[in-house]
């Protein structure tokens, strides 16, 4: 049987033949479908996570585990200033970029994302609009009202709440701990309402949250961080809405005796009290006065007001507890604000009120680069805030970046830039005392990111700073503060806003300024 044997040894002898013919058509089909995946579909092209590129599924564990911020500035070290993290979605961390996008001019629009902060289930809120035009509109009725042009005195009133926490803290120095965590959100929610309604919470007095206000804001951040990342949950969650049984839940309103609803009874009385109010020629205007006088309609004013509160509580804290925390953590930067405020007290003891006026501490360049630093090193909020490509396309560091794409903002990992230094993780306030003027600027304009930009920048920006230049003035001018814990001097939690818990510090009244008597 000579023939079998000569054509098996004939095949065997084409074998690595046959196999280098199919090896290279592999490879020759593997090089155009990969070209062609790419050219089809440009955001292959971007670095991130395998999984990104089916789901958003694999965020959901970061979220869980409450490491989500962690997370997004983790993968701008990985991958760089562009990372894709979902089918349609990526982000972005370089402070040109993110100017660029939310510029006022900019074509990029908010994205399905900001769907999740919506309050009702027919109208949008200044934070969840979506429609440029109506969102533009919305700003010009709360913008004057906020940044104080259009009320009574914000300063004073600011002035009022916080001589009440410092005389609050004199009374607790004598039992010598304060959890700065509890005590400054209620200064915070009591600030804010009393510029808003006209009429404090007044729950630093009680030392209680005492409408449920703030729990209820941090319960709803929770399911939010879930439901921004998947707009499949909003749609749920409006179609359920919609059904009688389910809307409270969904879409809260003072009729609620839950969540924010008690909160909400509290505006809906002031605003009943306003229109009255008005017939009666009363015009004092706190801020729900203000809009209303600019055409805010009245069936929109309380989730209007409900997201102006929850805008201006915790994130001021946060912010506040973030200074004050790093301060507290390095004993020399510690020793130095002190000499700065008590060398300021002294010089200027006939002039000086109490508590410190904004403008007046704005000119102490040691207190500043704190609060500069500290916002920095803890942002308040790091939530992705989605803009969406225009229908043109655009190019973000050399990569097509397709109509339609979902593009988040990484805000974290903008503070952590080198544009400040090579040790931008380490909280130094005197990086902003650096005399090169354009490098100053550029450093400004990088943490001026912190409250957003151009079309959406924060319109509490005012009210944020001359609340943390006077409680960080007013609370190292009066006390000896120390952790009460130093191996755990806090916990943090990330809810799309930073939360605080048990930062209880040693708190002793100082004998050398005595600040109130230089009022
Ligand atoms: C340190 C404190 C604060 C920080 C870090 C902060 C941060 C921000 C950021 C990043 C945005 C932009 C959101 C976006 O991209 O769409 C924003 C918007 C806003 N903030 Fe603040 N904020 C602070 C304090 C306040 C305060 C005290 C208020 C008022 C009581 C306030 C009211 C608002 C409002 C109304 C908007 C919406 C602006 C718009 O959509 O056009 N914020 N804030």
């Amino acid at each position: 049987m000579p023939q079998p044997v000569s054509t098996f040894l004939a095949a065997l002898a084409l074998l690595p033949v046959t196999a280098i013919f199919l090896a290279c058509i592999s490879v020759k089909l593997w090089f155009f479908t990969t070209l062609l995946i790419k050219w089809k579909f440009p955001l292959t092209r971007v670095p991130g996570p395998t999984f990104a590129r089916w789901s958003r599924f694999w965020l959901v564990k970061a979220l869980f585990a409450g490491r989500f911020a962690d997370e997004l500035v983790d993968l701008h070290k990985k991958y760089g200033p562009i990372v894709r993290i979902g089918p349609r979605h990526v982000i972005i961390s370089d402070a040109d970029s993110i100017r660029r996008i939310l510029a006022v001019d900019s074509s990029y629009t908010r994205g399905p994302w900001f769907d999740s902060l919506r309050l009702h289930m027919t109208r949008a809120n200044v934070i969840s609009e979506r429609d440029p035009r109506r969102h533009s509109h919305m700003r010009s009725i709360l913008g004057p009202g906020l940044s104080g042009h259009s009320i009574f005195d914000m300063e004073s009133t600011i002035d009022e709440h916080v001589k009440g926490w410092i005389a609050m803290l004199q009374g607790t120095a004598r039992s010598g701990s304060v959890d700065l965590s509890t005590s400054l959100p209620l200064l915070t929610v009591d600030l804010i309402s009393h510029l808003c309604l006209g009429k404090s919470f007044d729950c630093s007095k009680s030392k209680t949250d005492r409408y449920g206000f703030i729990r209820a804001m941090r319960s709803g951040m929770i399911i939010q961080q879930y439901t921004s990342l998947f707009p499949e949950l909003q749609s749920v969650l409006a179609w359920l809405g919609k059904l009688r049984l389910f809307r409270p839940l969904v879409y809260p309103t003072h009729k609620d005796n839950f969540g924010v609803g008690p909160a909400m009874q509290l505006i809906h009385g002031a605003l009943q009290k306003k229109i009255n109010a008005s017939h009666n020629g009363d015009t004092k205007a706190d801020m729900m006065t203000s809009f209303i006088a600019r055409g805010l309609p009245t069936d929109q004013v309380e989730s209007e007001m409900i997201i102006i509160l929850a805008g201006g509580t915790d994130t001021t804290s946060t912010a506040a507890q973030g200074v004050i925390f790093s301060i507290l953590s390095d004993k020399t930067i510690y020793k130095r604000l002190r000499a700065e405020i008590d060398d300021f007290c002294y010089i200027n003891k006939r002039s000086l009120k109490y508590p410190i006026q904004d403008a007046v501490a704005r000119k102490m360049p040691y207190l500043q680069a704190c609060i500069y630093e500290g916002l920095r090193r803890y942002p308040p909020l790091f939530q992705l805030r989605e803009r969406v490509v225009s229908p043109m396309g655009d190019c973000i560091h050399g990569y097509e970046i397709p109509p339609g794409t979902f593009v988040g903002i990484n805000g974290l990992a903008t503070q952590l830039d080198t544009i400040y230094g090579h040790d931008p993780e380490v909280f130094r306030p005197e990086r902003w005392l650096t005399k090169h003027t354009a490098h100053l600027k550029n450093m400004h304009r990088t943490l001026e990111l912190v409250f957003g930009y151009g079309s959406s920048r924060c319109l509490g920006v005012k009210m944020a700073y001359t609340e943390l230049n006077k409680i960080i003035f007013e609370l190292f001018a009066h006390f000896d503060l120390s952790f009460l814990d130093p191996l755990q001097p806090w916990k943090r939690s990330a809810r799309g806003i930073f939360i605080q818990s048990d930062f209880k510090v040693e708190i002793k009244l100082r004998c050398r300024v005595n600040r109130q008597a230089s009022r």
